[in-house]
């Protein structure tokens, strides 16, 4: 009989996640079946897959291995790979901790866009240091139906369109990918955030992802979002010497996003581990045929 496989189920502000705890990077997940684990009636359901692997045992991730133990390979729900999930690097971190693999405080992760730094509280928020945003030259346009909005090209690692709208209920069925232009502006896709105000520093948005959908949260488009909220505003910390600080409301939650004077973007949101439960290797095997 074959050995059954673990996993958990978490989400940050109900950006969900099967987490596939696999530190030798011994079990095949090839995009099928992380479609599949990630289907919300065929099997465990989750906007995406974190895969957790020492850095050590994934050719994507040895060099980092100095510096951080635990890479997280983070897969969309419809198996694709992405370069960055904010809301998985805290789920990661908390996965981490309640498996006794990391202590409190301070850990380091590797990802596909770097090595990225978590503080987690026990019983709280984790903060993650995201590094820097990428601004990238030219104007970009995004479409629902007949509305047409400018959007900001906002790259945290991974690439977003930032778009302000009058009402979230303009961004309409966000199931499919918004068309955007020029197609030059993402050649590998992009993900979307419409986005209203709610106040002075306080902004809500709504997203979809590419390889998965609409989401309820995006943790990436969130830090994306309060970047593009600060320039639209006149505010360039590395410029003025002073922080800039944004609550992002999301279907599921709220973010708090920091951008300090040395650019650097801070995201502090909650991360919660909510089931555990076996894979049946032969179910797991059969869907990635
Ligand atoms: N939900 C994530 C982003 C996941 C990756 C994204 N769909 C992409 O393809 O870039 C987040 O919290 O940042």
């Amino acid at each position: 009989m074959s050995t059954r496989i673990a996993f958990l189920k978490g989400h940050g502000t109900e950006n969900d996640f099967v987490i596939v705890p696999d530190p030798e990077n011994v079990i095949a997940l090839p995009p099928a079946a992380v479609a599949a684990l990630c289907d919300r009636r065929a099997g465990i359901g989750g906007d995406g897959l974190l895969h957790v692997v020492r850095s050590a045992a994934h050719p994507e991730a040895k060099d980092m291995a100095a510096e951080a133990e635990w890479f997280m390979d983070y897969r969309n729900g419809d198996g694709s790979v992405a370069e960055m999930c904010g809301n998985g690097v805290r789920v990661f971190a908390r996965y981490l901790q309640h498996a006794g693999l990391v202590p409190e405080g301070d850990i380091s992760v590797a990802t596909r866009a770097g090595v990225k730094s978590a503080h987690i509280a026990k019983d709280g928020d984790v903060t993650v240091g995201m590094g820097r945003a990428r601004l990238p030259e030219g104007e970009v346009t995004v479409s629902v139906g007949e509305r047409s909005w400018p959007a900001r090209n906002v790259n945290m690692g991974n690439p977003h369109a930032v778009a302000f709208v009058e009402d979230l209920a303009h961004a309409g069925d966000l199931s499919s990918p918004p068309p955007f232009s020029p197609a030059s502006a993402y050649p590998d896709g992009v993900n979307v955030e419409f986005v209203v105000d709610r106040g002075p520093g306080h902004v809500a948005l709504r997203v979809h992802e590419r390889g998965s959908g609409e989401t309820r949260s995006c943790g990436t488009g969130a830090c994306a979002v309060a970047v593009a909220a600060a320039r639209r505003d006149g505010a360039d910390p590395v410029v003025t010497g002073t922080p800039a600080t944004y609550t992002v409301d999301v279907p599921g939650g709220r973010l708090v996003i920091t951008e300090r004077p040395d650019g650097e973007i801070e995201m502090t949101g909650p991360a919660v581990i909510v089931a555990t439960g076996e894979i049946d290797p032969e179910w797991l095997e059969s869907s990635a045929r």
